[in-house]
C-alpha cells in the first residue's frame, strides 16, 4: 500500500510520519519516500505535478496536511490561503479521485465551527454550524465543503477531522507557544493580544498524530471526527505558565491592540472520536513542560527561523 501525505515530516507514529510545519510549499518540488511513505513537497495547486505524481504512485492512503495556517498571515493577505488551501485542496481530489484512493483523510481545524462564547459548558461538535470568522478559517471551511462535495457527487472515500490548538516540538514561532518561549528566552515583550481572555483548547501534537492514524484507519466512511485535548487555557494563563517555568518576569508581557475578528473562545467535544478509541495522554502542565524543554535544547532551530525568514514577518506584525 502506498501512503501519500503531503507535508513535512515529523512524528513516528506506527511508522507514520506526521508534521506540523506549513510552510512555504511553493519552494519546493521535491519528494521523499521512505517505506511505502511519500512526503510530497510540492506546490499542492500545481495541478500538473500533483496529478502526475498520483497517477505514477498509485496511493492507497492520502493525509491532507497542507496548509497555510497562521489566521494573523491570513489577515495580511489571505489570497495565498485561497491558492494553498482552497485549489490545493481540489488539486488533490481531483487527483486522488482519477486514481481512486482508498482514503483521503482531510485535516482541519474547529475554526471552521466560528467562536464559542465562555459558557464552559458549550463546545463545539461535528454537528455544530460551519460559521468561519478570519480568511484563515473560510479558506480552511471552503476546503472541508470541496471534500464532503467529492464524497456526496463522486463517491470518493473522505474523512475530515477537525482539531484544537496544537503544540509541541518543532512549532513554528509565529503561534503564541512557541512566540512566547523563543521571545521570553531572548528576554523580548510578549505581545498578548487585547485582554489576553480569549481561550483556546490545546493539543499536544502527539496526540493529535495519533488520533489521525485512527481515523485513517478507523473512520467511518464520510464522516468528520472533532479532535480536542480537553485543556481549555486563557492566552494569559498560557503566557504565565511559560514565563514561570523559565523563570522570568510577567514584566515582560504586553497587551498589544487585539487581532481583527479574534475568536473568543474554541473547545470541543471529542465523544465522537473517543468512540472509536482515542483519548488524549498529555495534559497541558506536562505538554507544556516537555514543549518548553525542547525549545531549550533546540535553541539554534527557532533562533535561525527568527533571524531568517520570519525576520521581515514579525517585524511587519509586531513592529520588532
Ligand atoms: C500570535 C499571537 C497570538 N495571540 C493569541 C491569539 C489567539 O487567541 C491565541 C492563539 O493564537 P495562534 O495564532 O497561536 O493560534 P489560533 O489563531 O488560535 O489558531 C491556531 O489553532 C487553530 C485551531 C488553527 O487551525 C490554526 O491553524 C492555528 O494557527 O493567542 C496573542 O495574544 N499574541 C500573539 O502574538
Amino acid at each position: 500500500m502506498q501512503y501519500m501525505v503531503n507535508k513535512y515530516l515529523q512524528y513516528d507514529i506506527y511508522n507514520l510520519d506526521l508534521l506540523t510545519y506549513a510552510g512555504d510549499l511553493t519552494k519546493h518540488k521535491e519528494i521523499e519516500s521512505r517505506d511505502n511513505y511519500y512526503f510530497v513537497k510540492a506546490d499542492i495547486a500545481d495541478r500538473e505535478a500533483i496529478v502526475s505524481l498520483f497517477e505514477k504512485e498509485k496511493f492507497d492512503y492520502v493525509v491532507h496536511f497542507a496548509a497555510e495556517s497562521h489566521v494573523d498571515r491570513s489577515i495580511l493577505d489571505p489570497s495565498t490561503f485561497v491558492r494553498t488551501n482552497v485549489l490545493g485542496t481540489q488539486v488533490l481530489l481531483d487527483a486522488a479521485k482519477q486514481i481512486g484512493v482508498s482514503k483521503f483523510v482531510h485535516v482541519s481545524t474547529d475554526e471552521v465551527y466560528g467562536e464559542l462564547n465562555f459558557d464552559p459548558t458549550t463546545f463545539f461538535t461535528e454537528e455544530t454550524p460551519i460559521k468561519p470568522n478570519s480568511p484563515y478559517s473560510a479558506s480552511k471551511a471552503s476546503s472541508d465543503l470541496l471534500v464532503r462535495a467529492y464524497h456526496e457527487t463522486f463517491g470518493l472515500p473522505i474523512n475530515i477531522t477537525r482539531c484544537s490548538n496544537n503544540y509541541g516540538p518543532y512549532h513554528f514561532p509565529e503561534k503564541l507557544i512557541p512566540l512566547t518561549i523563543s521571545r521570553v528566552l531572548n528576554n523580548q515583550k510578549v505581545p498578548v493580544y487585547g485582554d489576553g481572555r480569549n481561550i483556546r483548547d490545546w493539543l499536544h501534537v502527539i496526540d493529535h498524530c495519533a488520533a489521525i492514524d485512527l481515523v485513517l484507519h478507523e473512520g467511518l466512511n464520510g464522516e468528520v471526527y472533532n479532535i480536542g485535548g480537553h485543556n481549555e487555557r486563557t492566552n494569559l494563563e498560557v503566557v504565565k505558565t511559560i514565563i514561570a517555568t523559565l523563570g522570568k518576569s510577567e514584566d515582560l508581557i504586553e497587551f498589544v491592540k487585539d487581532r481583527l475578528g479574534h475568536d473568543k473562545r474554541y473547545a470541543i467535544d471529542p465523544t465522537k472520536l473517543e468512540a472509536l478509541g482515542w483519548k488524549p495522554n498529555f495534559k497541558f502542565e506536562t505538554g507544556i513542560a516537555q514543549t518548553i524543554q525542547w525549545y531549550l535544547d533546540n535553541e539554534e532551530w527557532w533562533q535561525r527561523i527568527n533571524s531568517g525568514e520570519y525576520k521581515t514577518y514579525f517585524e511587519q506584525q509586531y513592529g520588532a
